[in-house]
């Protein structure tokens, strides 16, 4: 990791990042939770101010600005006179309802005072990973930007359950950015930049820059938070690092009073590289934001054919079906050998359908039951490798 170029602080570095944060346009920024409160639970009003002041100060200056800020459960804290973050999604879900409006009320008049309107986004899952709810989505926060107003967004935690909640916002600020297709991606955090090990380990040294996931090997992010409120640590924030780029977003991570700076060019904190190729809206939808609704376990030549040669999947390289699907969802493509998923796919037929197709060829499938059954299980272009 040392050895390469602004790796650990050095700015030995070709690519333009002053221009890239200070040319974007339409920025996403994500605040954490331990960012926003005080220790004891309840709104930090002098950390929401100085984070207002630098949002207002990008708006004032003409870029499109959207916030996704967690905080709502931990606001909810002090009021509910809760001594920490609870346990069980039902107090969870009732400090957010309480933590929430008391953060929007914050923003909302810190902003004011900038001349600026916020407006409350509020999603589920379900609105990022459902294909017709991700148009919708896209849709209310185009009109609130094109309205001059500031979104802000975060997860609907009043209704989120836990089988169905993204839990840190890390990865739903990712999927926004995309979303809006943003030129920026700031996560704001409780510790000023990606280190190769636990900030607390005084061996850990700044990763200055991230080019690609080379540079990512080998450094510990694994350590959990500190932070009594923070709930996804530096694993999620690198996860979502990595959608964001990958879908052609440049990405700062930094703590959040370095926001100013960071977002000013000043090379603070962590700056991962945009991938220079994005795919299509609907492969990065398929390949991050969908959840897969079963799997399909492919033999050793289905693994070359759909992962090396890019073909679709056919029946004949199936060897085994869980979950239960109907034609249209995502599902998971798996090695049957290691159990590691190699793709990510749209399924063209009902789970209940397939075990008695398993093993045979599409041409005896068609001539025995009919033509419809020629169709590949899994198209090509409805197919994103993991
Ligand atoms: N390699 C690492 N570099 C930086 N921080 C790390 C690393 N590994 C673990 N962390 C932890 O991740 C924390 C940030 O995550 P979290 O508290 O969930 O933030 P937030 O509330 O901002 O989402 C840091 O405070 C730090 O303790
Ligand atoms: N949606 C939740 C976010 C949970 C959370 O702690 O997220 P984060 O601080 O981003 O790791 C909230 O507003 O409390």
């Amino acid at each position: 990791m040392g050895s390469r170029p602004g790796s650990a602080g050095t700015a030995e570095h070709n690519w333009p990042v002053r221009e890239l944060v200070t040319g974007a346009r339409r920025i996403v920024v994500k605040v954490g939770s331990s960012s926003l409160t005080t220790a004891s639970g309840g709104i930090d009003d002098q950390r929401v101010d100085n984070l207002v002041d630098v949002l207002g100060g990008l708006a004032s200056g003409g870029r499109e600005v959207v916030l996704v800020s967690s905080g709502a459960i931990a606001a909810g804290l002090a009021p509910l006179n809760l001594p920490r973050r609870p346990r069980d999604l039902a107090t969870q879900q009732a400090a957010a309802s309480v933590g929430q409006g008391l953060l929007i009320g914050r923003y909302a008049a810190g902003l004011a005072r900038h001349g600026l309107t916020v407006g409350q986004v509020l999603l589920t899952v379900d609105d990022v990973t459902r294909r017709t709810h991700y148009r919708n989505a896209y849709r209310t926060l185009r009109k609130l930007l094109d309205l001059g107003a500031l979104p802000i967004v975060n997860e609907n935690d009043t209704v989120a359950t836990e089988e169905i909640r993204f839990g840190d916002n890390d990865r739903l600020a990712a999927l926004v950015a995309a979303l809006v297709q943003a030129d920026l991606l700031v996560l704001l955090s409780d510790v000023d930049a990606l280190y190769t090990g636990s900030p607390a380990d005084p061996s850990s040294r700044r990763i200055a820059y991230v080019e690609s996931d080379e540079d990512l090997e080998g450094i510990n992010i694994a350590t959990p938070s500190k932070s009594k409120v923070g709930t996804g640590g530096m694993v999620t924030k690198v996860e979502a690092a990595r959608i964001a780029t990958g879908f052609g977003i440049p990405v700062v991570l930094t703590a959040a009073p370095l926001a100013g700076p960071a977002l000013a060019g000043d090379e603070v904190g962590t700056f991962f590289r945009a991938a220079e190729h994005r795919p299509t809206a609907r492969l990065f939808w398929l390949a991050h934001a969908t959840a897969p609704r079963g799997r399909l376990h492919l033999d050793p030549g289905a693994v070359t054919a759909v992962v090396a040669r890019r073909k679709s999947l056919l029946p004949a390289g199936i060897t085994a079906v869980d979950g239960s699907f109907a034609a249209g969802d995502a599902v998971d493509l798996v090695d049957a050998g290691s159990g590691a998923p190699v793709a990510r796919g749209l399924v063209n037929y009902d789970a209940v359908e397939l075990p008695a197709l398993l093993g045979r060829s599409t041409p005896d499938l068609a001539a025995e039951l009919g033509p419809g059954y020629e169709r590949e299980v899994v198209h090509r272009d409805d197919l994103v490798l993991l």
